[in-house]
């Protein structure tokens, strides 16, 4: 075959893809990548941070990446990386955790929410870690005096807790404020994974802010000791750009194993070849954005996640629990039979695993009128 007889079969398969302009993809994290990163991929498309004494522009680009990351976070001395996606960032997070623990002599005795992302079931299997789940308040947030009950009652025995800022299903916030208390009073690691809402919060309204919750999450809290944060959710950066960072970079010798024939000899990365768009396009978008644009975007999402909220109100529908960031949770006890009869019909929706209900993510490539147009089918499919 010749190169435009290849891109003409590829473009065949591109075509069975969805497109997130067309306002159908309602359950995705990701959304349509800001358009300079386009361009940025094109520029950085065969750098590897895998070999970064190769690409030293490219490595720079990572490290400001992180500093700037850093700088949302409350932390201009954060040390971290940006990876493959979320997955990889709590990998690392667990990774590093049972490193010092190891080291301290404690078992790998970890309190991680049932609201987890199922990457830390994968980091449970690869780690054996030992997770312990504490009861969830109504609200789906860990009930933190169970936890300092129970780190009181079982003295050194955890090593480590993971709170989660923006849960994948709900959006539900831990109180992250009280879990660092409890990290700093007994000599506990605290892992925050804020891999969507880290570029949500930070940004949010005071008016989108609800009285049930504790909205700080960042190093500006002591007992913080790392944090996933995603640039390919709503920092609009391309797939791969997943983000690790740990309070400082003493974490490090955690994470490295010697890479003799690297230009660097440690590697503390997970994944080794790895390309370096992400890093630049993160650099680029927030560059571009800054946050007067990223407060846009997200504020433009509640916007549109209160219109959802109130229109599903008025046909009769009820949320599992108010919108907490831009992911609505619609009750449906039938709920995987109505995200089959949406499917049928177009709409990508996902389903809750904690809670009878459909779930929707307000992502920036979703306008009102997708709304209106899904609100009208879902009722229609309800209907019958
Ligand atoms: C709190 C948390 C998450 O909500 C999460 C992913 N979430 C959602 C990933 C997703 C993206 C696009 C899509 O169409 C469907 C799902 C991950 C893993 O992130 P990943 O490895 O980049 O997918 C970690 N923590």
């Amino acid at each position: 075959m010749d190169e435009l007889s290849i891109l003409n079969e590829l473009r065949k398969y591109r075509d069975m893809d969805l497109d997130y302009e067309d306002g159908t993809i309602l359950g995705s994290m990701c959304t349509k990548p800001h358009p300079l990163t386009r361009k940025i991929s094109e520029m950085f498309f065969e750098t590897n941070l895998g070999d970064p004494g190769l690409f030293k522009g490219t490595r720079e680009l990572e490290k400001q990446a992180i500093s700037m990351i850093g700088n949302v976070l409350g932390n201009k001395d954060a040390f971290g990386y940006i990876i493959s996606g979320g997955t990889e960032a709590n990998l690392t997070a667990m990774r590093a955790f049972k490193n010092v623990s190891k080291k301290s002599g404690k078992s790998l005795n970890i309190i991680i929410p049932e609201t987890a992302h199922f990457s830390f079931d994968k980091a449970k299997d690869i780690m054996d870690l030992n997770v312990i789940r504490p009861p969830l308040t109504k609200y789906f947030t860990m009930d933190v005096k169970f936890i300092r009950d129970y780190v009181f009652d079982n003295p050194n025995k955890i090593s480590g807790i993971v709170g989660i800022s923006g849960c994948t299903e709900l959006g539900s916030i831990d109180n992250i404020a009280e879990l660092s208390k409890i990290a700093v009073d007994n000599d506990i690691l605290l892992h925050v994974d804020a891999a969507f809402g880290g570029f949500v919060i930070p940004f949010l309204y005071d008016k989108y802010k609800l009285k049930n919750y504790r909205y700080e999450f960042d190093f500006s809290l002591e007992g913080v000791s790392s944090i996933t944060i995603d640039p390919h959710k709503m920092g609009l950066a391309p797939i791969s750009a997943g983000g690790i960072l740990f309070r400082n970079n003493s974490f490090k010798k955690y994470l490295d194993v010697d890479s003799p024939y690297l230009t660097e000899k440690q590697q503390a990365t997970l994944i080794g070849t790895r390309s370096g768009v992400g890093a630049a396009a993160t650099w680029g978008v927030m560059k571009l954005l800054g946050t007067s644009g990223y407060k846009k975007i997200v504020n433009d999402s509640m916007e549109k996640t209160y219109y959802l909220t109130r229109k599903l109100r008025e046909y009769g529908f009820k949320t599992a629990i108010d919108p907490v960031i831009n992911i609505v949770s619609i009750v449906d006890e039938h709920k995987n039979e109505t995200c089959a009869k949406l499917r049928e019909n177009g709409f990508h929706v996902s389903v809750s695993r904690c809670v009878d209900a459909l779930r929707i993510v307000i992502m920036p490539h979703i306008e009102f009128e997708h709304i209106d147009i899904f609100l009208d089918c879902l009722s229609n499919t309800k209907r019958y």
